[in-house]
């Protein structure tokens, strides 16, 4: 399984920010438009690339913006949730995605299939794929599969590695040194001074979410620490699609 490290969607990402833009079921900003419009002013700002989920936000968000978007698709939020099967990845690509993000965990597949089957149909379909990983191992499966970067989006939600405060900076680095693939952090990334620390480590690229797209999180983090003073535990490995 051959990666396509040195495509130039996945340069364009190099040493850049991502923004996911993303809303969660039951949330008022869960509208194809909204996501739309959240990705453009992510793009105003200087986001390199747009990372959305669902099949029609990544269709609105596809003719607005020219940066790389990477696509995904969510089914519940346990197990295998981000992208489980070789049917979702190509309406992904279908969508308008440049790079797939997929559950890159050793996990069984909810299609019986494994990954190397869903970066087989992706890179046939012309796309490329990130694999969402949880832990050292997990990015090692992945790599073996041919996925064409990895991301620490998992760590902390899979059981294997802590729930860090902030970015899981010890396996950044531990990914960053053992693997030749470009390593994406992803997950808790609090403000610009963990985004730099994550480049820092040696990050590829830098995927920014709840921080900067998603008010209600942002909103309880002020709100908390008005309440609660500058000791509250505001953000500390909470997640606005379960820990609500
Ligand atoms: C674990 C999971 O479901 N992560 C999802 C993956 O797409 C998103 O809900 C996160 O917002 C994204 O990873 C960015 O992370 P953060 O919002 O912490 O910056």
């Amino acid at each position: 399984m051959i990666a396509h490290t040195g495509d130039s969607r996945l340069a364009s990402l190099k040493g850049g920010l991502v923004v996911s833009c993303q809303a969660y079921p039951g949330e008022p900003m869960r509208s194809p438009a909204i996501m739309a419009a959240v990705a453009q002013s992510v793009v105003a700002g200087g986001a390199k690339g747009v990372r959305a989920q669902g099949i029609e936000d990544l269709q609105a968000i596809r003719p607005l913006v020219d940066v790389c978007l990477i696509g995904l698709v969510k089914r519940g939020a346990d197990g295998v949730f981000i992208t489980p099967t070789v049917a979702d990845a190509l309406d992904c690509v279908t969508a308008g995605a440049d790079i797939v993000a997929v559950d890159g965990t050793r996990r069984d597949r909810p299609d019986g299939q494994p990954l190397a089957a869903t970066v087989a149909a992706v890179h046939a379909a012309g796309a490329l794929v990130m694999a969402d990983c949880g832990s050292l191992d997990d990015a090692l499966y992945s790599v073996a599969a041919g996925a064409d970067c990895v991301g620490s989006t998992l760590a902390g939600y899979t059981g294997e590695r802590p729930v860090t405060r902030g970015p899981d900076l010890d396996l950044l680095t531990e990914l960053v040194a053992q693997l030749t693939v470009p390593v994406i952090a992803e997950g808790r990334i609090r403000n610009p001074d963990d985004a730099l620390a994550c480049l820092e480590a040696g990050s590829y690229a830098v995927v920014v979410g709840s921080a900067i797209t998603h008010p209600t999180r942002i909103t309880q983090t002020f709100a908390e620490q008005l309440t609660h003073g500058r000791t509250a535990l505001s953000d500390e490995g909470r997640h606005p699609d379960r820990d609500e």
